[in-house]
């Protein structure tokens, strides 16, 4: 077992401390978009829309835990809500990466089921990866609405959000803070959305 006087505690409070603070940070900046978040994706799910999700490494991961928790559940049983991530159908991605090039990953994808009304979730914490600069111009191109989580300055991605867009961003530097966040955010959403379910049942 490590002793008291191991370094290796100040660095995990340091690590620690440095979520609080992004935490923090995070909170005024976004109270209001996660509201709008929230509902936007239960008016779309109520008029038949869909949510499609996407991201890299992480962000990937963040992308399939959301789909989840809307298709499944997040903390109550409720009705399932039709959301998909674009992250994990191998051959899928295999082959557009081998044919078009990686940067057409997600948004050949959203080309293939994006409809009108439905909303696209593009995670990156850079706000620069291209796969989902892509994503967010093909979302365009069929009418839906961009949910952007973003980190640092937003990034391109910032620069490419239309005026119905919703950006959630940690203008925090470090990729595992803003991470952090993301994943409190999508929980925040998933918790709005479950309780106005039920308020409206
Ligand atoms: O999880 C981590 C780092 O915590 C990594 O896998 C990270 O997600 C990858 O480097 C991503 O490619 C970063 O992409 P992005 O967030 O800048 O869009
Ligand atoms: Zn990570």
């Amino acid at each position: 077992m490590p002793n008291d006087t191991d370094p290796r505690r100040a660095l995990i409070a340091d690590l620690f401390a440095e979520s609080r603070q992004a935490n923090e940070n995070a909170l005024a900046a976004n109270q209001a978009g996660l509201i709008a978040a929230a509902d936007r994706i239960l008016a779309s799910c109520n008029a038949g829309g869909h949510v499609l999700a996407c991201g890299n490494g992480g962000s990937a991961g963040d992308a399939q835990h959301f789909a989840s928790e809307l298709v499944n559940r997040f903390e109550r049983n409720r009705r399932a809500l039709p959301a998909m991530g674009l992250v994990s159908e191998s051959s899928t991605l295999t082959a557009i990466a081998n044919d078009a090039g990686y940067q057409a990953v997600f948004s050949r994808q959203v080309e293939a089921f994006g409809r009108p009304g439905d909303i696209l979730m593009a995670i990156s914490t850079s706000g620069q990866s291209a796969s989902v600069v892509e994503a967010i111009r093909a979302a365009h191109a069929h009418d839906m609405t961009v949910l952007a989580l973003t980190g640092r300055d937003g990034g391109t991605m910032a620069t490419r959000l239309g005026p119905e867009d919703i950006e959630l961003r940690v203008a925090d530097p470090v990729t595992a803070r803003i991470q952090e966040i993301h994943l409190l955010f999508i929980h925040c959403i998933c918790r709005l959305i479950e309780d106005r379910i039920a308020s409206e049942d």
